[in-house]
């Protein structure tokens, strides 16, 4: 029965995709660096009729997804069945099965959304609008006092936001060990979730060998994310607990949270899912708007022309008496047009994360085995021909519609896709929003010289590091804007 049952599956056809190998199946075709811009290759070499694609390893099927509309076809208007994610052991290994991003599509999955929806949903953003700014003012002055290390201080921007808004955490420094302990988990689960990255998830026995075993380099790893990741979810989490406990008025995700489940029955089940949502949180938002951030510095720095038209905006709406606010937004389309470019230019999880499909289902006349995983090449989509053209150049005005009005194109890719969409992309929006508005109102980016006065060359290079892209080191100066803007952000 099993055999006419695959048989039978079998026509339709799979979606076309690079020749399998007997057993091993494509495991040594899967890109290990350059991956959305090998899968768009892949699509132009094998695609016939559409540009779905199909691999496998040792039995596992990979659909990847280069263009939005089957992203929108499969993913949302099909998700019902396309909501899943693949449970490899390398999660319970890493400690991470129950963050929010990995779980399985089910009941423990929607009350962690339910809580995203309390907390992030587009209304509640407000809330969160004076912390924003206050956080804003401190990047403001750290590139205005030492601007050569914006690096560091995009980072510590980038991680002191979620910490604040979920647990109330102040974070002072970089070298705060609790920030430390995250960003080195992160670094090191993103490339543990890469496919292909561990043969853990292909031969789980060998998650059962000593971390001293000669290739047991992913296993090492992993143990030191769940040490890593248990630690800092552990203090952070009892940090906000205690200060809830005390009667501290505390606003963080934590204290509001458990705040309200205090009393009620569902209590201890309750606490264990905003423990891991703030946990998931975290490392969702940390390295992503970091990765945004480094971007954006970038493409400014390269591009005077965007800025000086950026400039004239923002002084003809806010003027020079004060910094931009949330309010400001709809009045400023051409922000909103670099906001959109920056998003599209590098998304910072260029293939996003893949959805499991739970039943099997056909497209296009190509079989979709149940338990796929479908990947979404986000980074294709973003820069489809059709859609933007000469999609490598950076152009906001692309945005723009010939009568000059910001065209209905807001949807940011970045964000993913269906019922697994970012749960806090609204929260996410603001953040960038604010940051580009504040940063262009009060510095000039440019080339930064040496001990000669010669310019230095911005290189074009970025950092694949697993699932995530960052910028690569550069070096640019922040050139305040005038001797106003100085008082603003010192006040
Ligand atoms: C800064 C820019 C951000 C980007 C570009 C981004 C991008 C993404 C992407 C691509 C996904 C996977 C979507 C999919 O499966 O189709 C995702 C999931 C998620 N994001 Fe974000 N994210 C950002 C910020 C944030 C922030 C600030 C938070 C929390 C406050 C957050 C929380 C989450 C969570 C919890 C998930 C898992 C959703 C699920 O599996 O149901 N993200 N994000």
């Amino acid at each position: 029965r099993k055999f006419s049952k695959d048989v039978y599956h079998r026509s339709p056809p799979y979606p076309p995709g690079p020749r399998p190998r007997i057993f091993l199946g494509n495991m040594f075709d899967f890109p290990k660096s350059k991956v959305p811009q090998t899968y768009l290759a892949w699509g132009k070499k094998y695609q016939m009729e559409g540009p779905i694609l199909h691999a496998s390893s040792f039995g596992k099927h990979f659909v990847i997804l280069n263009r939005f509309s089957d992203a929108e076809e499969l993913l949302e208007r099909r998700a019902k069945i396309y909501s899943d994610r693949t449970q490899l052991p390398i999660f319970k290994l890493m400690g991470w099965a129950s963050l929010t991003g990995l779980l399985p599509y089910g009941n423990e999955w929607r009350m962690h959304r339910k809580l995203y929806q309390k907390h992030f949903r587009s209304e509640a953003i407000p809330d969160y609008h004076p912390l924003l700014l206050a956080k804003v003012r401190d990047l403001l002055r750290g590139l205005l006092i030492t601007p050569e290390r914006f690096g560091d201080h995009s980072m510590m921007f980038a991680a002191s936001i979620p910490m604040e808004t979920m647990y109330g955490y102040n974070v002072k420094s970089l070298e705060d060990p609790l920030v430390q302990a995250a960003h080195t988990s992160i670094n090191l689960a993103t490339t543990l979730l890469l496919q292909g990255s561990t043969l853990i998830n292909i031969f789980p026995i060998l998650a059962y060998l000593p971390t001293w075993f000669p290739g047991a380099g992913s296993l090492k790893m992993a143990k030191t994310v769940q040490d890593l990741t248990s630690t800092s979810e552990h203090s952070l989490f009892h940090f906000a607990k205690e200060r809830t406990d005390q009667g501290h008025h505390a606003r963080s995700f934590v204290a509001r949270s458990l705040s309200q489940n205090k009393g009620s029955d569902a209590a201890i089940e309750d606490e264990a899912a905003v423990r891991d949502t703030a946990s998931a949180a975290f490392s969702a938002a940390s390295d992503t708007t970091n990765s945004l951030l480094g971007t954006f510095f970038y493409l400014m720095a390269k591009h005077p022309e965007v800025q000086e038209r950026a400039q004239k905006e923002l002084d003809a709406v806010v003027g020079t008496s004060r910094l931009p606010h949330f309010d400001d937004r709809p009045s400023l389309p051409y922000i909103e047009a670099i906001f959109r470019e920056v998003f599209r230019f590098q998304p910072p999880a260029p293939i996003g994360m893949s959805h499991a499909v739970m039943e099997d289902d056909v497209y296009k006349g190509y079989f979709i085995p149940k338990g796929s995983d479908v990947i979404s090449n986000i980074w294709a989509m973003a820069h489809d021909e059709d859609v933007y053209p000469n999609p490598m150049d950076f152009k906001p005005e692309r945005f723009f519609d010939e009568a000059g009005n910001l065209n209905d194109d807001e949807r940011v890719l970045a964000f993913g896709f269906g019922r697994r969409v970012c749960a806090g992309r609204y929260l996410a929006s603001s953040i960038m929003w604010i940051t580009m508005a504040s940063v262009l109102a009060c510095f000039k980016l440019e080339e930064s010289k040496d001990e000669f006065g010669n310019e230095i060359e911005i290189n074009d290079d970025f950092d694949e590091s697993g699932l995530m892209i960052h910028k690569a080191p550069f070096k640019c100066a922040f050139v305040p804007r005038s001797p106003a803007v100085i008082q603003l952000m010192n006040e």
